[in-house]
């Protein structure tokens, strides 16, 4: 649906070069609500202005169903931007017009009759729940009353896809959060891939299947929601995962924590089904291995639940083994976290 192969963007001011994408590659499939997430500077406005060709890339190609954006005419290029609403961080409403207005503005570039706006402006008030503020003025609302705005002008044109620019930073958390379930309708009931950039984790994790991390112009992972907070794998993932799910023995656990030889600390994560079997019950009775729980927590993440626990190991290194093995055989990843034993030596 949405590829980019390679893509380089390099900026120039005052003769000085900022290379903002340095060789981007991804693909968001029909259906897909893909999140891009990434610190300041990342590139993320860039790679999503590429995507709707408000900026064209200095190398490599964006194709959109299968169609090389550059290679476009003109008047191709503006048939194929129809196909693509964009919503962003600070609404962009006209505020000299009223609600119903606003939403009408792509119906009236597309030269549509008086009735057929009539009748598709007030089918989308109604969709973003917004039918009874269609007289008003975007000063009469409320932030997230200007992006449900925003998402029905988004939809007027009838998009097959729907970019996302930080559309909730504005926002406190409850409003984010009804917008995002708005968009989760929006991907639900009319069929429209969603692709979002933001900064935060917790819209990833509310509403994404797929998500790619940026960092210095680059993707440096990328993969299901479910993968990439179940096992991230850069250090910026890692921070990102933090900042919604703990992950880690606290500081007094981690104290506290009396490590002998043959003493192992992993980190188990569970995922869907082995989340609600009595694993480590079955790990204990059946190897000889004393268990001491340093951590737990269980989050929810595309409607399956992930689950980590931080155990302490003790006992002979055979079984210690055995009982590893039996965890990774029923689904468990099990990985061993050398830095607590390290940290707690190192005191
Ligand atoms: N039009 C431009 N002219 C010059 N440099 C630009 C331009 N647009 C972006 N850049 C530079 O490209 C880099 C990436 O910027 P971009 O806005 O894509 O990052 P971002 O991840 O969206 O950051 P933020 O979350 O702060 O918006 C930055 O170094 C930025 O200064």
């Amino acid at each position: 649906m949405i590829e980019l192969k390679n893509v380089h963007k390099t900026f120039t001011r005052k003769g000085i070069a900022i290379d903002a994408l340095k060789g981007v590659s991804l693909k968001v499939e029909k259906g897909d609500i893909f999140g891009v997430i990434g610190y300041s500077g990342a590139g993320k406005s860039t790679l999503i202005r590429l995507v709707n060709y408000l900026e064209r890339p200095t190398e490599g190609q964006v194709l959109v169903d299968g169609h090389d954006l550059g290679a476009y005419s003109v008047k191709e290029l503006r048939a194929a931007k129809k196909n693509i609403g964009m919503i962003f961080q600070h609404f962009n409403l006209l505020e000299s017009k009223k609600v119903f207005d606003n939403v009408a503005i792509p119906l009236v570039l597309l030269k549509k009759s008086k009735e057929e706006i009539r009748k598709r402006v007030t089918e989308l008030l109604e969709f973003v729940g917004l039918s009874d503020k269609a007289g008003s003025y975007p000063n009469e609302l409320s932030g997230g009353q200007k992006q449900r705005v925003g998402i029905a002008r988004a939809l007027a044109s009838n998009p097959s896809i729907l970019l996302c620019d930080e559309a909730t930073s504005a926002l406190d958390p409850q409003t984010t959060r009804s917008i995002l379930q708005l968009l989760k309708r929006v991907n639900a009931e009319y069929k429209i891939t969603v692709m979002i950039i933001t900064h935060e984790m917790s819209v990833i994790q509310e509403i994404c299947n797929k998500v790619a991390v940026m960092e210095e112009g680059r993707i440096i992972e990328q993969g299901s929601v479910l993968d990439v907070f179940g096992h991230p794998q850069h250090p910026t993932t890692q921070n990102f995962v933090k900042t919604v799910i703990q992950n880690s023995i606290t500081p007094s656990v981690q104290k506290s924590i009396t490590t002998g030889l043959g003493s192992r600390i992993c980190r188990l994560n569970f995922v869907g089904a082995s989340t609600t079997e009595p694993l480590l019950y079955e790990m204990i009775r059946t190897n000889e291995v004393k268990v001491n729980i340093l951590f737990a927590n269980t989050t929810e993440i595309q409607e399956t639940t992930l689950g980590t626990v931080i155990v302490q190991l003790d006992g002979d290194g055979a079984e210690i083994n055995k009982a590893v093995a039996f965890l990774k055989n029923n689904g468990v990843s099990v990985e061993e976290v050398e830095a607590y034993v390290l940290d707690h030596s190192n005191r």
